[in-house]
């Protein structure tokens, strides 16, 4: 038996959970949300049912990293940090260069922090929560599993932009997509609910946390995702743009006075969404709470809903149909409101929900009604889970 910790860094959110392994069993969890914005929140949950909950400005991922090493220790989670037996990381882009999980050695860790323009607001996050704990750790297995693992079965049908493809063949310049830690969870979870193999569905996986995308899994792999070469692009998220025409860029940029497009693509990353729309808030909750009175909060859920109903549209042609639909992550499992304005445009696509079904939060269930030609799942994702399920081979094989 060994305890295993898996490390979960987003880009609003760092959680963690440590496991009792191979018994997947979860001896503490816990999220610091709102990092970086006005009433940062940490909950640990831990021992027997008990509970750790403060609100405090969390200023940055290093400080959120700070928040868990030392309240592992301060709420006796553990005793000492050499408890712990293996740590699993989640790392945002592996680009060309990782489709698997693996050992974090010294040239692993220069490779990913070589890859930090393909995920700007995650990849310095990651690394900070690697050296962190390699620092009090040095002698355990660290493993890094990467989001952009799940998509390397895009047909390069889907992954080539439709640019010079001298620029793929030089700088591997592609579509990687992001949450595929994520999806694989999801759509392993959602074949046990719909009870086929997953190899025989076709599912539309929702991933809206504050970091977004919709990813078509055919037959159990990523056909088409919406995020790009890096998570900026695809459907609206809290601070990020999704799709622009780039040509939009060079005149704001003239007319703001911007010199340097690093700055445009950091609005793009970090002032856009549902934050740069509404003005009110990155945080779903808060523009939702804003919309009755607040036009430009009722104009920021709308077009949030309708850039995920389009790309459902796009999916459900790339696949020729689905079996299923299924929302995840902070506002696809929370919300309830956004997933009935979501599936009450799809009713021509045979997506119907039951409202009673639909009230609920964070818990597996299928919310379509018994019409529907399409079903409807809610699956709560578990990147923890698969994180540390990885870091857990590999240190059998180490
Ligand atoms: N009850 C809720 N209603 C709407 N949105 C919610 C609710 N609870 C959480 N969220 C949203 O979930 C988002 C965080 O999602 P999550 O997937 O945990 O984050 P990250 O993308 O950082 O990993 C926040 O932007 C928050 O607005
Ligand atoms: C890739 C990404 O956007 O992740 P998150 O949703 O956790 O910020
Ligand atoms: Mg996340």
């Amino acid at each position: 038996m060994s305890k295993m910790i898996a490390v979960n860094a987003g880009s609003s959110t760092l959680k963690f959970k440590l496991f009792e392994m191979p018994a997947e069993q979860v001896l503490a969890e816990g999220v610091i949300e709102r990092i970086a914005m006005p009433n940062g929140h940490v909950a640990i949950k831990y021992g027997s049912g008990q509970k750790y909950e403060i609100t405090t400005d969390v200023a940055d991922h290093e400080a959120a990293i700070q928040i868990l090493l030392d309240q592992l220790l301060a709420l006796k989670i553990i005793h000492n940090y050499n408890e712990i037996d293996g740590v699993g990381h989640r790392v945002v882009a592996g680009g060309e260069f990782f489709d698997k999980s693996v050992v974090i050695t010294p040239e692993v860790l220069k490779k990913i922090e070589s890859l930090a323009e393909l995920a700007p607001l995650h990849e310095p996050a990651n690394v900070l929560g690697i050296k962190a704990f390699q620092k009090i750790l040095p002698d355990v297995i660290s493993v890094a599993v990467f989001d952009t693992g799940f998509h390397a079965s895009m047909p390069e049908k889907n992954f080539l932009y439709s640019i010079p493809y001298e620029y793929y063949e030089k700088y591997q310049a592609r579509k990687y997509g992001a949450h595929g830690i994520s999806y694989r969870f999801v759509s392993q979870r959602a074949a046990e609910v719909l009870q086929k193999p997953v190899e025989d569905l076709k599912l539309i996986i929702l991933h809206i946390g504050a970091g977004a995308s919709i990813c078509a899994v055919n037959h159990g792999k990523s056909l088409d995702t919406s995020m790009g070469f890096t998570p900026l692009t695809g459907i609206t998220m809290a601070t990020r743009s999704g799709d622009v025409d780039p040509s939009l860029l060079a005149l704001v940029m003239q007319k703001e006075g911007i010199t340097d497009i690093n700055e445009m693509i950091e609005i793009l990353n970090k002032k856009s969404g549902l934050l740069g729309i509404s003005g009110v808030s990155a945080d779903m909750r808060e523009v939702e709470a804003a919309q009755a009175e607040n036009h430009r909060a009722r104009l920021a859920r709308e077009i949030y809903i309708n850039r995920i109903v389009r790309y459902i549209g796009a999916y459900l042609a790339e696949l020729q149909g689905a079996d299923a639909i299924v929302f995840t992550a902070g506002v696809g499992e929370n919300s309830v409101t956004v997933r009935k304005e979501v599936t009450d445009q799809l009713g021509y696509f045979g997506i119907k929900i039951d409202q009673e079904k639909n009230n609920v939060r964070g818990e597996v269930r299928d919310l379509s009604t018994p019409d529907a030609k399409i079903k409807t799942l809610l699956v709560p994702t578990n990147e923890e889970l698969m994180i540390v399920r990885d870091a857990q081979a590999l240190s059998q094989t180490k």
